[in-house]
């Protein structure tokens, strides 16, 4: 029996027989990568962003970085959303995953973990300074101190020859300079875009658009995608956005393009996203 669609506003839940979308299909391991049309639409949504914004940059005839809201680091999109941006990814996904089958939402909440673990590894902490500034020290960056009075200095001067974190290079006064700084912006942005479009996706392709759960995420990844721009159009270079992107779409290769469409033991430990 075909199961009913979910009423617009209601968190109906559905029964087993749930159609799981064709490349899920159980049956069917294989070792490659299994990317349907949908993927490769919306892994190429960010390096295109990246492309046309850089473009934007390079081409546009007024200098791009003088008289845009977007081109200040304090404006409010960047303070209070993307600064936190892993709060609100983990916002709108909870309300999400709240009308997911109860039998479903352990398994969510897993594939949440995961994406979680890797924005903590590359920007927070990785056994120490995170993989973003593990990258940035390796690649000869330092915490240069910009402070001239000699007594302040030589007392920070031993702080920042401790510092290995941008962020504690910033809180000690310093300047973190030297090094290959991949563009947090850009991994924050496209992870977590690529994380919710995947759990989203096949909920959009059973019911549409259904429930204010998903006009949620999609209007928290329409706000991500026209941030991404601006970091694409306003800061960093090509290379800090490239390895920014390359970093971002690493769990989402790993886990939903390849793990859960060819390895059963991924699949049935981490569960399809859908209802
Ligand atoms: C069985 C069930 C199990 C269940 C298991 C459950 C779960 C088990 C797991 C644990 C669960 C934990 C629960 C987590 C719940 C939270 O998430 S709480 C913590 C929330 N924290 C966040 O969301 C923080 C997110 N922010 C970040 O990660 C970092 O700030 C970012 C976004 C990566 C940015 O790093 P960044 O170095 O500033 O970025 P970068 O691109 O290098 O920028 C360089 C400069 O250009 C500026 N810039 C770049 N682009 C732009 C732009 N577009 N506009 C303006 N300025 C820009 C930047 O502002 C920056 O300037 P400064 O601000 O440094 O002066």
């Amino acid at each position: 029996m075909a199961s009913p669609k979910p009423s617009t506003y209601e968190t109906e839940k559905l029964d087993d027989d749930v159609p799981q979308p064709p490349s899920l299909s159980p049956t069917s391991p294989s070792p490659s990568l299994v990317l349907s049309p949908t993927d490769i639409l919306i892994a190429s949504i960010y390096p295109l962003t990246l492309i046309a914004g850089s473009a934007f940059s390079v081409f546009s005839p007024s200098p791009a970085s003088t008289n845009s809201y977007f081109s200040q680091k304090r404006n409010i999109f960047n303070v209070f959303f993307v600064k936190y941006g892993w709060l609100w990814t983990t916002f709108v996904f909870l309300i999400h995953t709240s009308r997911l089958r109860s039998s479903s939402r352990p398994r969510a909440l897993l594939r949440y973990a995961v994406a979680t673990l890797w924005w903590i590894s590359v920007t927070q902490w990785f056994f120490g300074p995170p993989i973003m500034d593990r990258t940035f020290l390796v690649t000869g960056g330092t915490c240069q101190l910009i402070n001239t009075d000699p007594m302040l200095a030589k007392k920070e001067m031993g702080t920042a020859q401790m510092v290995f974190t941008s962020a504690a290079c910033k809180v000690a006064g310093g300047k973190w300079s030297g090094g290959h700084d991949l563009s947090g912006h850009v991994f924050l942005l496209t992870h977590a875009s690529l994380f919710l479009w995947s759990e989203l996706l096949p909920i959009l392709s059973l019911s549409g658009v259904a429930g204010w759960e998903s006009v949620g995420v999609l209007a928290l990844l329409g706000l991500w995608w026209w941030m991404l721009l601006m970091t694409g159009v306003y800061f960093h270079t090509w290379r800090e956005k490239i390895t920014g992107w390359i970093v971002a779409i690493v769990q989402w290769v790993v886990l939903y393009a390849w793990g859960l469409r060819s390895h059963p033991t991924i699949r049935s430990t981490f569960g399809a996203p859908g209802i």
